[in-house]
Protein backbone atom coordinates (compact mmCIF):
# COMPACT_ATOMS: atom_id res chain seq x y z
CA UNK A 1 0.00 0.00 0.00
CA UNK A 2 1.69 2.98 -1.12
CA UNK A 3 0.86 6.19 1.52
CA UNK A 4 -2.04 8.11 -0.35
CA UNK A 5 -3.47 4.42 -0.24
CA UNK A 6 -3.00 3.51 3.47
CA UNK A 7 -6.69 3.62 5.48
CA UNK A 8 -6.95 5.39 8.62
CA UNK A 9 -8.54 3.59 10.57
CA UNK A 10 -12.00 5.24 11.47
CA UNK A 11 -11.94 6.60 7.97
CA UNK A 12 -14.55 5.29 4.72
CA UNK A 13 -12.25 3.26 2.23
CA UNK A 14 -12.21 5.27 -1.32
CA UNK A 15 -14.11 4.00 -3.97
CA UNK A 16 -13.51 4.71 -7.88
CA UNK A 17 -15.86 3.37 -10.50
CA UNK A 18 -15.10 2.77 -14.01
CA UNK A 19 -18.03 2.24 -16.26
CA UNK A 20 -19.85 4.80 -13.61
CA UNK A 21 -22.85 5.61 -16.54
CA UNK A 22 -23.25 1.75 -17.63
CA UNK A 23 -26.48 -0.09 -16.04
CA UNK A 24 -24.10 -1.29 -13.45
CA UNK A 25 -22.03 1.15 -12.74
CA UNK A 26 -25.14 3.38 -11.94
CA UNK A 27 -26.48 0.70 -9.21
CA UNK A 28 -22.75 0.63 -8.04
CA UNK A 29 -22.05 4.10 -7.63
CA UNK A 30 -25.50 3.85 -5.54
CA UNK A 31 -24.58 1.07 -3.34
CA UNK A 32 -21.39 2.57 -2.96
CA UNK A 33 -22.38 5.99 -2.00
CA UNK A 34 -25.13 4.72 0.56
CA UNK A 35 -22.35 2.61 2.43
CA UNK A 36 -21.10 4.17 5.66
CA UNK A 37 -17.84 2.81 5.48
CA UNK A 38 -17.41 3.55 1.30
CA UNK A 39 -16.76 7.24 0.09
CA UNK A 40 -17.44 7.56 -3.85
CA UNK A 41 -14.36 9.50 -4.64
CA UNK A 42 -14.30 9.09 -8.96
CA UNK A 43 -17.42 8.00 -11.36
CA UNK A 44 -15.66 7.37 -14.66
CA UNK A 45 -16.93 6.60 -17.94
CA UNK A 46 -15.59 6.44 -21.76
CA UNK A 47 -14.16 9.71 -22.49
CA UNK A 48 -13.52 10.88 -18.87
CA UNK A 49 -10.07 11.28 -17.45
CA UNK A 50 -8.83 8.51 -15.75
CA UNK A 51 -6.51 10.64 -13.59
CA UNK A 52 -9.83 11.54 -12.02
CA UNK A 53 -9.55 8.47 -9.83
CA UNK A 54 -5.99 8.64 -8.74
CA UNK A 55 -6.30 12.27 -8.02
CA UNK A 56 -8.92 11.55 -5.72
CA UNK A 57 -6.75 8.83 -3.75
CA UNK A 58 -9.03 6.18 -4.93
CA UNK A 59 -7.91 2.68 -2.99
CA UNK A 60 -10.21 0.43 -4.78
CA UNK A 61 -11.81 0.82 -8.70
CA UNK A 62 -14.77 -0.96 -9.50
CA UNK A 63 -14.39 -1.96 -13.06
CA UNK A 64 -17.85 -2.66 -14.77
CA UNK A 65 -17.09 -1.56 -18.63
CA UNK A 66 -16.33 -4.07 -21.46
CA UNK A 67 -13.99 -6.64 -22.53
CA UNK A 68 -12.13 -4.30 -24.92
CA UNK A 69 -10.89 -1.56 -21.99
CA UNK A 70 -11.01 -3.48 -19.27
CA UNK A 71 -7.44 -4.64 -19.57
CA UNK A 72 -5.84 -1.25 -19.97
CA UNK A 73 -8.27 -0.05 -17.45
CA UNK A 74 -6.58 -3.12 -14.86
CA UNK A 75 -3.03 -2.61 -16.31
CA UNK A 76 -3.03 1.51 -15.37
CA UNK A 77 -4.47 0.55 -12.11
CA UNK A 78 -1.57 -1.79 -10.75
CA UNK A 79 0.79 0.83 -12.12
CA UNK A 80 -1.22 3.79 -9.74
CA UNK A 81 -0.96 1.06 -7.13
CA UNK A 82 -4.53 0.99 -6.91
CA UNK A 83 -6.23 -2.55 -6.06
CA UNK A 84 -9.43 -3.53 -8.16
CA UNK A 85 -12.58 -5.11 -8.20
CA UNK A 86 -13.46 -6.69 -11.48
CA UNK A 87 -17.39 -7.47 -13.14
CA UNK A 88 -16.59 -6.90 -16.57
CA UNK A 89 -16.68 -10.51 -18.48
CA UNK A 90 -14.00 -11.80 -21.44
CA UNK A 91 -11.57 -13.27 -18.97
CA UNK A 92 -9.56 -16.09 -20.94
CA UNK A 93 -6.86 -18.20 -18.86
CA UNK A 94 -4.53 -16.13 -20.96
CA UNK A 95 -6.01 -12.67 -19.93
CA UNK A 96 -5.85 -13.90 -15.88
CA UNK A 97 -2.51 -15.00 -16.11
CA UNK A 98 -1.64 -11.57 -17.82
CA UNK A 99 -3.24 -9.94 -14.44
CA UNK A 100 -1.36 -12.80 -12.27
CA UNK A 101 1.88 -11.31 -13.74
CA UNK A 102 1.23 -7.64 -13.35
CA UNK A 103 0.49 -8.11 -9.90
CA UNK A 104 3.25 -10.36 -9.05
CA UNK A 105 5.50 -7.29 -9.61
CA UNK A 106 3.46 -4.86 -6.79
CA UNK A 107 2.65 -7.15 -3.30
CA UNK A 108 0.38 -4.03 -2.38
CA UNK A 109 -1.89 -4.31 -5.33
CA UNK A 110 -4.66 -7.18 -5.55
CA UNK A 111 -7.65 -7.66 -7.64
CA UNK A 112 -10.77 -9.48 -7.43
CA UNK A 113 -12.36 -10.82 -11.12
CA UNK A 114 -15.72 -12.61 -10.37
CA UNK A 115 -17.81 -13.38 -13.34
CA UNK A 116 -21.00 -13.26 -10.98
CA UNK A 117 -20.98 -11.32 -8.26
CA UNK A 118 -24.84 -12.39 -7.54
CA UNK A 119 -24.62 -14.68 -3.84
CA UNK A 120 -27.09 -17.03 -5.73
CA UNK A 121 -25.46 -17.06 -8.77
CA UNK A 122 -21.93 -18.15 -6.90
CA UNK A 123 -24.01 -20.87 -5.31
CA UNK A 124 -25.52 -21.93 -8.49
CA UNK A 125 -22.26 -22.05 -9.92
CA UNK A 126 -20.77 -24.13 -6.60
CA UNK A 127 -23.96 -26.71 -6.77
CA UNK A 128 -23.19 -27.42 -10.48
CA UNK A 129 -19.19 -28.36 -10.20
CA UNK A 130 -21.03 -30.88 -7.32
CA UNK A 131 -23.43 -32.31 -9.80
CA UNK A 132 -21.15 -32.65 -12.34
CA UNK A 133 -19.57 -35.89 -11.48
CA UNK A 134 -22.97 -38.04 -11.06
CA UNK A 135 -24.71 -37.10 -14.64
CA UNK A 136 -23.25 -38.47 -17.76
CA UNK A 137 -25.05 -35.39 -19.49
CA UNK A 138 -25.20 -31.68 -18.80
CA UNK A 139 -26.02 -28.35 -20.84
CA UNK A 140 -25.87 -24.67 -19.87
CA UNK A 141 -28.81 -22.35 -21.07
CA UNK A 142 -28.08 -18.83 -20.18
CA UNK A 143 -30.30 -15.87 -20.63
CA UNK A 144 -29.79 -12.90 -20.96
CA UNK A 145 -31.33 -8.78 -21.76
CA UNK A 146 -30.69 -7.92 -25.68
CA UNK A 147 -28.27 -5.15 -24.76
CA UNK A 148 -25.22 -8.07 -23.54
CA UNK A 149 -22.81 -7.08 -25.87
CA UNK A 150 -21.18 -10.86 -25.31
CA UNK A 151 -22.37 -14.32 -25.58
CA UNK A 152 -22.09 -16.15 -23.76
CA UNK A 153 -21.88 -14.94 -21.09
CA UNK A 154 -18.78 -15.02 -18.30
CA UNK A 155 -20.89 -16.96 -15.57
CA UNK A 156 -21.82 -19.59 -18.26
CA UNK A 157 -18.10 -19.90 -19.46
CA UNK A 158 -17.15 -19.84 -15.73
CA UNK A 159 -19.76 -22.60 -14.95
CA UNK A 160 -18.61 -24.71 -17.96
CA UNK A 161 -15.18 -24.66 -17.06
CA UNK A 162 -15.92 -25.77 -13.63
CA UNK A 163 -18.04 -28.69 -14.72
CA UNK A 164 -15.75 -29.73 -17.31
CA UNK A 165 -13.01 -30.04 -14.80
CA UNK A 166 -15.61 -32.18 -12.38
CA UNK A 167 -16.31 -34.19 -15.10
CA UNK A 168 -12.27 -34.76 -15.85
CA UNK A 169 -11.23 -34.89 -12.29
CA UNK A 170 -14.20 -38.28 -11.93
CA UNK A 171 -13.06 -39.86 -15.36
CA UNK A 172 -16.22 -39.21 -17.09
CA UNK A 173 -16.09 -38.98 -20.93
CA UNK A 174 -17.59 -37.06 -23.66
CA UNK A 175 -21.29 -35.81 -22.85
CA UNK A 176 -22.50 -38.16 -25.55
CA UNK A 177 -24.18 -36.88 -28.41
CA UNK A 178 -25.60 -38.23 -31.87
CA UNK A 179 -26.40 -35.47 -33.29
CA UNK A 180 -24.68 -35.61 -36.88
CA UNK A 181 -26.55 -33.37 -39.56
CA UNK A 182 -26.26 -29.71 -37.63
CA UNK A 183 -27.23 -25.88 -38.61
CA UNK A 184 -24.11 -24.33 -37.54
CA UNK A 185 -25.25 -22.71 -34.17
CA UNK A 186 -27.92 -25.21 -33.38
CA UNK A 187 -26.26 -27.58 -30.64
CA UNK A 188 -24.68 -24.20 -29.02
CA UNK A 189 -21.25 -23.34 -28.12
CA UNK A 190 -18.65 -25.89 -27.29
CA UNK A 191 -16.94 -24.52 -23.52
CA UNK A 192 -14.28 -27.58 -22.84
CA UNK A 193 -16.43 -30.35 -23.71
CA UNK A 194 -20.05 -28.58 -22.35
CA UNK A 195 -22.48 -27.05 -24.58
CA UNK A 196 -23.81 -23.48 -24.13
CA UNK A 197 -27.07 -22.12 -25.18
CA UNK A 198 -27.44 -18.25 -25.01
CA UNK A 199 -30.68 -16.84 -25.21
CA UNK A 200 -31.23 -12.81 -25.66
CA UNK A 201 -35.04 -11.52 -24.31
CA UNK A 202 -36.49 -7.80 -23.67
CA UNK A 203 -37.76 -8.48 -19.82
CA UNK A 204 -34.81 -10.69 -18.78
CA UNK A 205 -31.94 -10.05 -16.89
CA UNK A 206 -29.75 -12.15 -16.12
CA UNK A 207 -30.99 -16.27 -15.71
CA UNK A 208 -28.72 -19.24 -15.98
CA UNK A 209 -29.99 -22.91 -16.04
CA UNK A 210 -27.53 -26.21 -15.65
CA UNK A 211 -29.63 -28.87 -17.25
CA UNK A 212 -27.78 -32.62 -16.33
CA UNK A 213 -29.28 -35.88 -17.28
CA UNK A 214 -28.49 -39.54 -16.07
CA UNK A 215 -30.51 -42.69 -17.24
CA UNK A 216 -34.23 -42.19 -15.54
CA UNK A 217 -33.75 -38.51 -14.08
CA UNK A 218 -32.59 -34.88 -15.12
CA UNK A 219 -31.32 -32.23 -12.68
CA UNK A 220 -32.06 -28.48 -13.43
CA UNK A 221 -30.03 -25.86 -11.10
CA UNK A 222 -31.19 -22.54 -12.42
CA UNK A 223 -30.52 -18.67 -10.80
CA UNK A 224 -32.25 -15.87 -11.26
CA UNK A 225 -31.02 -12.24 -11.17
CA UNK A 226 -34.66 -9.77 -11.68
CA UNK A 227 -32.68 -6.99 -10.74
CA UNK A 228 -29.15 -5.21 -11.07
CA UNK A 229 -29.13 -4.68 -7.24
CA UNK A 230 -28.78 -8.77 -6.72
CA UNK A 231 -25.42 -7.75 -7.80
CA UNK A 232 -24.44 -5.44 -4.88
CA UNK A 233 -23.95 -7.20 -1.61
CA UNK A 234 -21.44 -9.40 -3.31
CA UNK A 235 -19.80 -6.70 -4.83
CA UNK A 236 -19.38 -4.59 -1.92
CA UNK A 237 -18.03 -7.39 -0.09
CA UNK A 238 -15.26 -7.44 -2.84
CA UNK A 239 -14.61 -3.80 -2.18
CA UNK A 240 -13.87 -4.63 1.93
CA UNK A 241 -12.05 -7.37 1.25
CA UNK A 242 -9.98 -7.10 -1.85
CA UNK A 243 -7.09 -5.50 -0.41
CA UNK A 244 -6.55 -8.13 2.41
CA UNK A 245 -6.66 -10.91 -0.46
CA UNK A 246 -3.04 -10.36 -2.31
CA UNK A 247 -2.24 -11.19 -6.06
CA UNK A 248 -5.45 -12.46 -7.63
CA UNK A 249 -8.72 -14.03 -6.59
CA UNK A 250 -10.85 -15.16 -9.14
CA UNK A 251 -14.49 -15.57 -8.12
CA UNK A 252 -16.23 -14.66 -4.62
CA UNK A 253 -15.91 -18.16 -3.48
CA UNK A 254 -12.81 -17.54 -1.26
CA UNK A 255 -14.40 -14.06 0.01
CA UNK A 256 -17.42 -16.59 1.53
CA UNK A 257 -15.94 -19.50 2.66
N1 LIG B 1 -19.74 -9.93 -12.68
C1 LIG B 1 -21.05 -9.59 -12.57
O1 LIG B 1 -21.71 -9.90 -11.56
C2 LIG B 1 -21.70 -8.83 -13.66
C3 LIG B 1 -20.97 -8.53 -14.77
N2 LIG B 1 -21.51 -7.76 -15.76
C4 LIG B 1 -20.60 -7.40 -16.84
O2 LIG B 1 -20.18 -6.05 -16.61
C5 LIG B 1 -19.94 -5.40 -17.86
C6 LIG B 1 -20.78 -4.14 -17.94
O3 LIG B 1 -22.14 -4.49 -17.99
P1 LIG B 1 -23.26 -3.36 -18.14
O4 LIG B 1 -23.14 -2.38 -17.04
O5 LIG B 1 -24.55 -4.07 -18.35
O6 LIG B 1 -22.81 -2.68 -19.51
P2 LIG B 1 -23.05 -1.17 -20.00
O7 LIG B 1 -22.77 -1.19 -21.47
O8 LIG B 1 -24.36 -0.66 -19.51
O9 LIG B 1 -21.90 -0.36 -19.24
C7 LIG B 1 -20.55 -0.33 -19.62
C8 LIG B 1 -20.09 1.10 -19.39
O10 LIG B 1 -18.67 1.17 -19.55
C9 LIG B 1 -18.39 2.39 -20.18
N3 LIG B 1 -17.03 2.38 -20.75
C10 LIG B 1 -16.64 1.92 -21.96
N4 LIG B 1 -15.30 2.12 -22.10
C11 LIG B 1 -14.88 2.71 -20.95
C12 LIG B 1 -13.61 3.14 -20.50
N5 LIG B 1 -12.50 3.00 -21.25
N6 LIG B 1 -13.51 3.70 -19.26
C13 LIG B 1 -14.62 3.86 -18.49
N7 LIG B 1 -15.87 3.46 -18.88
C14 LIG B 1 -15.98 2.88 -20.10
C15 LIG B 1 -19.52 2.55 -21.22
O11 LIG B 1 -19.62 3.87 -21.70
C16 LIG B 1 -20.70 2.11 -20.39
O12 LIG B 1 -21.28 3.21 -19.68
C17 LIG B 1 -20.25 -6.45 -18.93
O13 LIG B 1 -19.04 -7.12 -19.28
C18 LIG B 1 -21.18 -7.40 -18.22
O14 LIG B 1 -21.21 -8.68 -18.77
C19 LIG B 1 -22.79 -7.30 -15.69
C20 LIG B 1 -23.58 -7.62 -14.62
C21 LIG B 1 -23.09 -8.40 -13.51
O1 LIG C 1 -24.11 -8.55 -18.92
C1 LIG C 1 -24.80 -8.91 -17.94
O2 LIG C 1 -25.91 -8.44 -17.70
C2 LIG C 1 -24.24 -9.92 -17.03
N1 LIG C 1 -23.02 -10.30 -17.21
C3 LIG C 1 -22.33 -11.27 -16.44
C4 LIG C 1 -22.02 -12.48 -17.29
O3 LIG C 1 -21.72 -12.34 -18.48
O4 LIG C 1 -22.05 -13.59 -16.75
C5 LIG C 1 -23.01 -11.59 -15.14
C6 LIG C 1 -24.50 -11.65 -15.23
O5 LIG C 1 -24.85 -12.78 -15.96
C7 LIG C 1 -25.05 -10.38 -15.88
Amino acid sequence: MTDTQERNPGEPLRVGVLGARGRMGIEVCKAVDAADDLELVAAVDQGDDLSAVSGAGAQVVVDFTTPDVVMDNLRWCVEQGISAVVGTTGFTEQRLEQVRGWLAGKPDVSMVIAPNFGIGAVLMMQFAARAARYFESVEIIEQHHPRKLDAPSGTATHTARQIAQARAEAGLGPVPDATRDEVPGARGADIDGVRVHAVRATGLVAHQEVLFGTTGETLTIRHDSYDRVSFMPGVLLAVRAVRNHPGLTVGLDALLD
